[in-house]
């Protein structure tokens, strides 16, 4: 272990209320909405290969033009209460909006820059109502919000000369007020998202940026950051020199789910993931594989088995409105999660062996097991491993408890649960309330005359 001034603050995870609402959560969307959102990936007649949000740094498109676009951002079908329903539906318990992006426009009215939508056609705040929206509908609301900002003169990728470090120093001024103009204009947001902090300005800012988050911190009780805001004093990110989280959560799962138990290192997590394999903001195209519904609720069940939740992008259109593919996936995640929700919220990883039939979870400070069934073998038979001296004392249908199933024990502590059906046709949960076998005092007596 080496000594460290701006490593992490605290190991294990946090263990306060507003860290356990957060934990509770499962599911989660995402929303990276933007200038971006308008060319959706294609400039003149051709089409951008990259992250359509990423769009300005392609050589196809000039800075100025894509600059431009803030005088065409109007987005007149934008309807919040709507965009809330949807997540609602959908049993979204959060929701992580970009305020601001690499490019560096501000989707609230800024004091800091003129680069925001008051300075576009449609001139209101577009975060307040959203905020209000979604919280209205009992959704959390975290803040996403880029470092990195093209827009910004005085934003450096490195510090090589003794002007790069006088123009980054008004840059963090910068950044700071933006950072605190956000929390005082949002005050119901749990939390931030920060994204555009890998460069080597950055990294190199250990002290200010530890300082800004104790200071974030204070400002609000229980706010909620994760690893990918600040790096320790050796530019460490994510983990510190020593190894430990930085921040509350680990961030890193940016469309990738981990496979064991192992490497989630007892932290919290979440993962980001695109419908499309690596688009955030609109993309007109929409090509390449796109996630089905099933591929999502077993993304959704795996992330939840293994302690993290799972956080679904949305790409809204410059015009406001939502494609149709998002929001139909949206309402089928929503019909499942109608009937299975009581095995993603609230539930944490079960501790019992994997099987390939699907996931364990367990509600969070009971002993109910939730079977989330996904590859239904062909022997209709799920193998279920459970701690010694624990028994099934109920086995039903999620949704159905008249379907129940009586588990056949093949040996101590490991039974089958045989299925009635290997003709499903979509994932399903099998709820296992089980009990300690608890010693009977009297048969240890008689055992002992
Ligand atoms: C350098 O590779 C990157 C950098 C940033 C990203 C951004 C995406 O634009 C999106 O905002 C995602 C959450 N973030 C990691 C993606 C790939």
């Amino acid at each position: 272990k080496v000594s460290l001034v701006h490593g992490a603050h605290r190991t294990g995870r946090r263990t306060d209320a507003a860290m356990a609402r957060w934990r509770a959560y499962g599911l989660g969307q995402f929303i990276h909405w933007g200038l971006y959102s308008i060319p959706g990936g294609e400039w003149d007649g051709k089409t951008y290969n990259g992250a359509a949000e990423w769009i300005r740094s392609w050589d196809g498109i000039t800075k100025s033009a894509y600059d431009s676009l803030i005088y065409h951002f109007n987005p007149v079908k934008f309807d919040a209460t709507a965009w809330a329903a949807a997540a609602q539906q959908m049993g979204a318990k959060y929701v992580t909006i970009t305020t601001k992006h690499h490019d560096g426009f501000c989707l609230w009215p800024s004091k800091y820059t003129s680069y925001t939508v008051a300075s576009s056609p449609y001139k209101k705040d577009l975060i307040k109502p959203l905020v209000d929206a979604y919280n209205k509908a009992g959704i959390d609301v975290i803040l996403y919000f880029s470092i990195m900002d093209w827009s910004n003169p005085d934003w450096r990728y490195d510090i090589k000369t003794k002007d790069d470090s006088i123009a980054f120093e008004r840059f963090k001024k910068f950044t700071r007020n933006q950072l605190l103009e956000l929390l005082e204009r949002y005050p119901t947001t749990k939390g931030l998202w920060f994204d555009g902090t890998w460069d080597n300005a950055w990294v190199k800012q250990a002290a200010f940026a530890d300082e800004l988050e104790t200071e974030m911190r204070k400002m609000r009780p229980g706010l909620i950051i994760g690893s990918r805001f600040r790096a320790d004093e050796n530019g460490k990110r994510h983990f510190d020199t020593n190894g430990q989280l930085m921040g509350d959560y680990e961030q890193g799962w940016e469309r990738k789910i981990p496979n064991t138990i192992t490497e989630v290192h007892g932290n919290d997590w979440d993962c980001v993931m695109t419908v499309p394999e690596n688009q955030w903001g609109y993309n007109a195209a929409w090509k390449g594989h796109i996630k089905t519904t099933d591929e999502l609720l077993e993304m959704l069940a795996k992330c939840v088995s293994l302690d993290g939740n799972f956080v679904l992008n949305f790409g809204p259109k410059g015009d406001g409105s939502i494609r149709k593919e998002e929001l139909s996936l949206a309402r089928e995640i929503g019909d499942w999660m109608a009937v299975n929700q009581e095995a993603i919220y609230g539930c944490e990883y079960a501790g019992l062996e994997p099987q390939n039939w699907g996931y364990f979870t367990k509600k969070t400070g009971t002993d109910k097991i939730y079977m989330l069934v996904f590859n239904v073998p062909v022997s209709g038979a799920l193998r279920v491993k459970l701690p010694v001296q624990t028994s099934i004392s109920k086995a039903y249908r999620l949704g159905q408890p008249a379907q129940t199933f009586v588990p056949e024990e093949i040996q101590a502590s490991e039974s089958f649960i045989h299925l009635k059906t290997t003709s499903e046709k979509h994932p399903f949960v099998i709820v296992l309330e089980t009990a300690k076998k608890t010693e009977n005092p009297k048969v240890k007596y008689e055992k002992a005359k």
